[in-house]
């Protein structure tokens, strides 16, 4: 039966994903790891027996590893990659297959090592090292045993030549795994300001600088969206264009900054008149649209007198406490008949515009 190698791995989360195809990267070095031991049986450096229960030792523990990370449950632990766990198992099975051989360690302490470097991925520099550490332990206990048990399959001099040898993994490892982390820390840090970069053009497109409401574009982009859903819905749609009055006398009087703090603080007003669904933009200089979908007249003319009321009742920061900024609200209906959005914004304009001759309507 051909498994294809997708039906192993999580497929909706890819950093699940990726822990489970570096597991299964580890596995097949295990696979070559119990090959090998195989010519060590051919050899006679290994009885039969022991390479079977060897075996079915590494198949059981990575089954297991695998039905974890598989499950997701992996992420309860305070390391969801696992390496630790997998580390140290290498390090318990290296020294249990250490012990178990006659001879010929150095061989197959090479894929060890191999399954060590697995570390190097996700350890930091302290982590490797006093992982390097417990695997010169495992081994040593492992050859200590065979020396007290069967001396013959123990040659002191080559033991130590390769206890020596495993003992410059914790330092250079360590070196590597310092050397890793660090670039996945930039990377994280990198992607972290790439995102943020990406928020930023993202609200440099859709925002007003000023204000921080919706710039011109990003509000008509939303009137249009409107429109087709009030459509569909056979639902109305309603658009206020509020107009701050005399507005060049502010910047005139109080200066440009007086002014921008003034169209700052009027978005912001604006703002708490709204719902969730309604949208606000800066139309103009000191012109803001209002979208408000599904609300008739009657909910638009409460709207327009909530605004009215909300600008002009209080004074604006850094204007004198006695001035009141006025405002002109115009209302506008969307109609069954409209062209274009356009439309819609003219007869707010146009109702703006009479009511400003005329601010009994
Ligand atoms: N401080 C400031 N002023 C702005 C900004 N954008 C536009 N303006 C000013 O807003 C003023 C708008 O002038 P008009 O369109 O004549 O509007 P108005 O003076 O309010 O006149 P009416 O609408 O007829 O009452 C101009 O003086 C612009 O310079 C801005 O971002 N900051």
């Amino acid at each position: 039966m051909n498994l294809p190698l997708g039906a192993l791995l999580p497929g909706e989360d890819p950093r699940q994903s990726l822990r489970v195809r570096r597991f299964l990267l580890a596995s097949t070095v295990y696979v070559l790891v119990i090959a090998f031991m195989g010519l060590y049986v051919r050899q006679g450096l290994l009885d039969f027996h022991e390479w079977r229960l060897t075996t079915l030792l590494i198949v059981l523990v990575n089954l297991a590893l695998y039905v974890l990370l598989r499950s997701g449950r992996n992420e309860r632990f305070a390391d969801p990659s696992l390496t630790g766990i997998q580390m140290f198992v290498v390090c318990l099975i290296m020294g249990l297959t250490m012990y178990l051989l006659d001879g010929g360690r150095g061989g197959i302490l090479l894929l060890f090592l191999v399954l060590l470097m697995f570390g190097v991925l996700r350890l930091n520099a302290r982590q490797f090292t006093a992982l390097g550490v417990f695997a010169v332990v495992c081994y040593g206990v492992a050859v200590t045993a065979v020396w007290q048990q069967r001396p013959a399959a123990f040659d002191a001099q080559v033991e130590l030549l390769h206890l020596v040898a495993l003992g410059t993994l914790a330092p250079c490892g360590g070196f590597f795994a310092g050397y890793v982390s660090g670039l996945r820390r930039r990377l994280r840090e990198r992607q972290i300001d790439l995102q943020r970069a990406r928020e930023e053009v993202h609200d440099l497109k859709v925002l007003d600088p000023l204000t921080g409401v919706s710039n011109r574009s990003a509000i008509i982009a939303f009137l249009g969206q409107e429109r087709e859903r009030a459509d569909r819905l056979d639902q109305p749609l309603a658009v206020l264009l509020v107009d701050l009055y005399r507005f060049k006398r502010i910047n005139r009087e109080f200066g440009h900054r007086v002014g921008d703090q003034v169209l700052y603080e009027t978005a912001q007003r604006l703002r708490g008149c709204i719902r969730d669904i309604d949208g606000l933009g800066r139309y103009g200089g000191e012109e803001f649209l209002l979208v408000l979908p599904d609300a008739d007249v009657d909910e638009a003319g409460r709207v327009a007198a909530r605004v009215a009321d909300r600008i002009e009742s209080r004074p604006m920061a850094g204007l004198p406490a006695n001035y009141r900024q006025r405002c002109t609200v115009g209302v506008g209906l969307l109609a069954a008949a409209d062209d274009d959005i356009w439309q819609v914004i003219e007869r707010a304009r146009s109702d703006a515009e009479a009511r400003q001759t005329d601010p009994s309507r």
